[in-house]
């Protein structure tokens, strides 16, 4: 949880008046543009990205890379339709400054990429960017050959001492509070002189479709990815240096800001239809299908889109959502309006996301009535009648749009600070109340 109590804007979430009946057109994936806007940036020739996310923290991402010498032009695409950004690979220079605001993604995907410019790069960011894990990508950038200055914090801000190469080859690292290190290694690996071997030595390992999403993304763009799934050791990635690829690439819409939409169908037993989501994905809301049909709901997958239905029965639900943990705010949500008690397990790794996701859903969700006890791992909920109040949202996007589910069926509910889902879905506010007067 973070600086609480400042005086900002309150939002009145909308209630529903009935059962919402819509399509909702998605904006792409933030985890997908910026694993994109990286890998175009390591080619050696121009990429397209087609309609990418424009948010907070792709636009941070793309800001970053284009400080380090990086041509990103925006748009119109060669047919002439959406946006899109052409990417020209120019080279990969300091001194530079990069902003990671409190994006996961940029804090942790580009010290590796600085250390392969020629110059130094200057890391700094929100306040909570500090307190965010970083120790796994300094450290194994200093095994692989990496100058990186921290002032002894392992933490941001710092500076990497770009030296133009890397030497890179074997590390071991403990990823278990972010796969972001394994992605950020991963990533990058191709461009080292010797490639990369990322050993994860810890306990547990969070959100393995975000790593599938790394390495799908690389042998995309025609590096050689060797894995614990293809038969190799488990808990090891090897990539093989090589130039990669220039891509045409269209962005999936990004399939977790897409759940309070479909959590809007499931609580008001409505409808929402989900234009372009993808048959195969390593996105991990494709879990939603699975999650919020056992909690009441029956999803359509066609080649339109995805169409969910409520019943108008909410279920709990008992899940290990450590494979999808950015999910848990939205499911939290939903649960505190269930027909029955959910437990949500495997996500302490939360507690270092964007807040502490678990302290702070526990708080404002009984800050309404609610009955939610925090566990080792995760939160029992028991849902109870819900009354009106101000949901903070401590600079969390998932905060701000799991307060509005509540808001659906809860009046009175206010969301401080909505616009901090500017960081992955700057329209929601506007998304949200387009769905509920279609
Ligand atoms: O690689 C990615 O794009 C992400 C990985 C996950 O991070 P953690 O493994 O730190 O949870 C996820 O929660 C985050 O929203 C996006
Ligand atoms: C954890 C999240 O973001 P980040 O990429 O900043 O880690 C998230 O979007 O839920």
């Amino acid at each position: 949880m973070a600086p609480q109590d400042a005086p900002t804007a309150l939002w009145p979430a909308p209630v529903a008046s009935g059962a919402v009946d819509a399509t909702v057109h998605v904006p792409g994936s933030k985890s997908v543009t910026n694993r994109a806007l990286v890998l175009a940036a390591l080619a050696s020739e121009p990429g397209w990205l087609r309609r990418p996310l424009r948010s907070r923290d792709t636009l941070l991402m793309a800001g970053a890379l284009r400080a380090m010498g990086v041509d990103i032009v925006e748009g119109v695409g060669p047919d002439g339709t959406g946006e899109t950004w052409r990417v020209l690979p120019t080279g990969l220079h300091g001194p530079a400054t990069v902003d990671v605001g409190n994006a996961g993604t940029v804090m942790r995907f580009l010290p590796p990429v600085a250390a392969l410019a020629d110059g130094p790069v200057r890391f700094d960011g929100d306040p909570r960017s500090y307190e965010r894990p970083l120790h796994g990508v300094i450290d194994a950038l200093r095994v692989l050959g990496a100058r990186i200055d921290d002032d002894g914090r392992d933490a941001l801000p710092l500076t990497v001492h770009g030296g133009g190469a890397l030497d890179g080859g074997p590390v071991e690292i403990d990823a278990s509070s972010s796969s972001q290190f394994v992605s950020a290694l991963l990533l990058s690996g191709p461009r080292f002189n010797q490639g990369v071997e990322v050993r994860h030595t810890g306990s547990s390992l969070p959100s393995l479709p975000h790593i599938r999403m790394t390495v799908d993304m690389l042998r995309a763009v025609g590096a050689q990815v060797d894995t614990p799934e293809a038969g190799g050791e488990p808990n090891v990635w090897r990539v093989t240096p090589g130039a990669l690829l220039g891509r045409d690439l269209v962005i999936e819409p990004d399939l977790s800001n897409a759940q309070p939409f479909l959590a809007a169908a499931l609580v008001t037993g409505g409808k929402v239809v989900i234009p372009d989501w993808p048959a195969r994905t390593t996105q991990p809301g494709d879990k939603l299908r699975e999650i919020f049909t056992e909690m009441g709901g029956s999803c359509e997958l066609t080649e339109y889109g995805l169409e969910f239905t409520g019943s108008g029965a909410v279920h709990g639900i008992d899940v290990d959502l450590g494979e999808v943990g950015e999910l848990t705010p939205g499911i939290a949500a939903v649960a505190a309006l269930a027909d029955s008690p959910s437990t949500l397990r495997g996500v302490a790794h939360l507690r270092l996301h964007e807040t502490d996701r678990l302290a702070a859903l526990t708080k404002e969700i009984n800050e309404l009535g609610g009955d939610v006890t925090e566990t080792a791992d995760g939160l029992h909920i028991r849902p109870r009648r819900l009354h009106g109040g101000i949901f903070h949202t401590y600079e969390d996007h998932r905060m701000a749009t799991a307060g509005a589910i509540i808001g659906l069926a809860v009046e009175g509910v206010q969301i401080e600070n909505v616009a901090t889902t500017a960081k992955t879905l700057p329209d929601f506010p506007d998304m949200w109340t387009g769905m509920l007067g279609a």
